[in-house]
């Protein structure tokens, strides 16, 4: 059942414990309890999400401001971004970041939800980076098949045939909802012509190909997105995963509202070289009560990229002289936790549309109140209309060429260097302001295989007592984004990219139908000025072999350095940045974790 205070739970004692009802721990807690002997119980520090229309219609997000569904984090301020701190949003609500969408300056959020699986081999580097074939691609196929499933778009006739009339397709049976974009703009199939030109040039051949389906292995091309909504509604892991458990068993629990604070070892272990850490602290406010609640097998923390190193560090698990500096008691030295934090740089370029076919880009909509209303109310009555399908139709992955003694930053050749996403309107995210008319397209660049690299610490500089403020106050979170040379002239190049792309024939045909950006926009400056980042941070608590320093968890996902009952399921287990939007693999990952979890509890 659905808890809003840890006083009210029936018992202080499940099995499993779940930190955090998000993307993975929803996998987690909806795969234990499908064992009726097992008691299992999610700890959320977040809201409930029914009835957030702006969490569940596909084009929206939350119209209030930054606060009701996000943690409301910022980065420290970034050498690489001439000193600018950026926002780290991230879902804080049942489902976790699943449930939210990307900022924007005039609708607060924006949300693409876009369907990735990343490509062969990413997940074959995974198996190589923890010794465990089991996270290879092939391996993976059954658990990425238990994830989702393609369905139609219910408005849409003018798309490629529906989904599932097309075996070839990648997703399986799950219950994550899969689907084509709910409606196409003449836009949309511009960037599918000139993608099919590129191809076809000598020149570019596959820098630029058109792909008709993104996940079945090799990432490189130009394509609709697919993405996590199922008639014209967002799937989330909360109604994917969650709900349906909740509904159905009487062996979960969630409690929402309620952050776990530290994670408590077993006081017969304190001073030995293994330690169990059996219970979970709780609290609803810095200065309310806390509750103890005790895991009789494991603790899954499933907390994000920043909640489950925080976590860890408040417990005394992490770099000892980090941990000792804020004030913790450190008991287990484990390097690795909160290092290797990275997550991928974002653009937007603007580029003014002079005429229009009507309709063809949402700005009159969303600077419009009126409008805004009738299309949540068409939303509303028949999850029809633009807030029914995500703002971008179509994105790109592309490799950028390497010199032949360069070393390749990605996984393989099937992953992608750099991302181009388009959107039939000015997309205000960051902190560019909707301008009050005109019409645009958005091009948004992005660098999906980045080699800087940042960390994330426990704040001890505000003079507050750390372990009292416990999960209530931020870390200190730094990605290190654009701090290294490469990444920039990644971005360079997809800047370049995005310019041959709009360069092509069906974009110049229309006379006068863009103008372009100023020439200066293609320079390291614009790019300091204005990178941003599409909020995929991961490696925070990163999977890897015996021998590697800065692993946090061994290739069953268990912490190292002699703990006992506790895992990691979520984004900071990645060893390296998944070369896409990382929600499907999360989704995957978490499924092949449920199946090790299992196995390891049969007793
Ligand atoms: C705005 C936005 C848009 C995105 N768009 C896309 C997209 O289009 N496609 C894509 O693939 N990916 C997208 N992502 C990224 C993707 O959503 C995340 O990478 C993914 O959801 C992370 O999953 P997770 O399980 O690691 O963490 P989360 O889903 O963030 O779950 C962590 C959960 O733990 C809870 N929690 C944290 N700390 C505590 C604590 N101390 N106590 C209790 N609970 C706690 C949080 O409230 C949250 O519910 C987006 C992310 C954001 C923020």
């Amino acid at each position: 059942a659905l808890y809003t205070d840890p006083a009210d739970l029936p018992t202080t004692e499940y099995d499993y414990i779940v930190v955090g009802a998000g993307t993975a721990g929803n996998v987690i807690a909806n795969r234990l309890s499908e064992d009726s002997s097992r008691r299992v119980l999610v700890v959320e520090a977040g809201v409930d999400d029914t009835g957030i229309v702006t969490v569940h219609a596909p084009f929206l997000g939350p119209n209030n401001q930054q606060t009701l569904t996000d943690w409301n984090y910022t980065t420290v301020p970034q050498t690489g971004l001439n000193n600018r701190s950026i926002t780290v949003p991230r879902g804080f609500v049942l489902g976790g970041s699943s449930s939210i969408s990307e900022y924007s300056t005039f609708f607060d959020f924006f949300d693409f939800m876009v369907w990735t699986q990343g490509s062969s081999d990413l997940f074959d580097s995974y198996a190589d980076a923890s010794g465990d074939p089991g996270w290879g691609w092939d391996a993976i196929q059954p658990f990425w098949k238990k994830v989702s499933t393609l369905v139609p778009s219910p408005n849409n006739p003018t798309l490629p045939p529906p989904p599932s009339s097309d075996p070839t397709l990648s997703n399986g049976n799950g219950p994550v909802q899969i689907a084509l974009p709910n409606f196409a703009t003449e836009l949309d199939y511009r960037v599918i012509n000139a993608s099919q030109i590129l191809q076809s040039s000598n020149t570019t051949s596959d820098r630029f190909k058109y792909t008709q389906d993104m996940n079945g292995g090799d990432t490189i091309g130009f394509g609709f997105n697919q993405e996590s909504t199922g008639g014209g509604e967002r799937s989330s892991s909360a109604t994917a995963y969650l709900w349906p458990a909740l509904n159905e068993r009487d062996n979960v629990d969630v409690v929402i509202g309620t952050r776990a604070m530290r994670l408590v070892v077993d006081e017969c272990d304190r001073y030995n070289s293994q330690k169990r850490f059996g219970a979970v602290e709780v609290a609803q406010s810095v200065d309310g009560p806390r509750t103890i609640l005790n895991a009789t097998r494991e603790i899954v923390l499933s907390a994000g990229s920043i909640g489950t190193p925080q976590l860890l560090l408040l417990s005394g698990i992490g770099p000892k002289d980090e941990v000792e500096a804020a004030g913790v008691e450190s008991l287990v030295n484990l390097k690795g936790v909160g290092k290797n934090l990275v997550d991928h740089p974002l653009l937007l370029t603007y580029y003014s549309v002079s005429a229009p076919p009507a309709s063809s880009t949402f700005d009159d909509t969303i600077r419009n109140p009126s409008l805004i209303n009738s299309a949540i109310s068409e939303w509303s009555t028949s999850r029809s209309g633009l807030f029914s399908t995500a703002p971008t139709s179509l994105l790109g992955f592309m490799r950028v060429p390497l010199a032949s003694d360069e070393p390749d930053p990605s996984t393989g050749p099937k992953s992608a260097h750099t991302e181009i996403l388009f959107l039939d309107g000015f997309a205000a995210l960051g902190a560019a302001k909707q301008p009050s008319e005109g019409y645009f397209l958005s091009v948004i660049t992005a660098v999906v295989s980045p080699t800087s690299r940042g960390s994330l610490l426990l704040d001890s500089t505000s003079g507050l007592n750390v372990t009292q403020q416990g999960t209530f106050s931020q870390p200190l979170i730094d990605y290190g984004i654009m701090s290294e040379e490469w990444d920039v002239n990644a971005m360079l190049q997809a800047l370049e990219d995005a310019d041959t792309f709009l360069g092509t024939e069906p974009w110049g045909a229309v006379s006068g139908l863009f103008n372009t950006t100023d020439s200066s926009s293609n320079s390291e400056q614009y790019i300091r000025e204005n990178t941003i980042s599409v909020y995929h941070p991961i490696g925070s608590a990163k999977m890897g072999k015996a021998g590697d320093k800065l692993a946090v968890v061994d290739e069953r996902l268990r912490v190292r350095g002699g703990v006992k009952g506790v895992r990691v399921v979520d984004a900071s287990v990645f060893p390296t940045i998944p070369e896409c939007h990382p929600q499907a693999v999360i989704y995957t990952i978490a499924e092949r974790a449920a199946e090790l979890i299992k196995q390891d509890n049969v007793l």
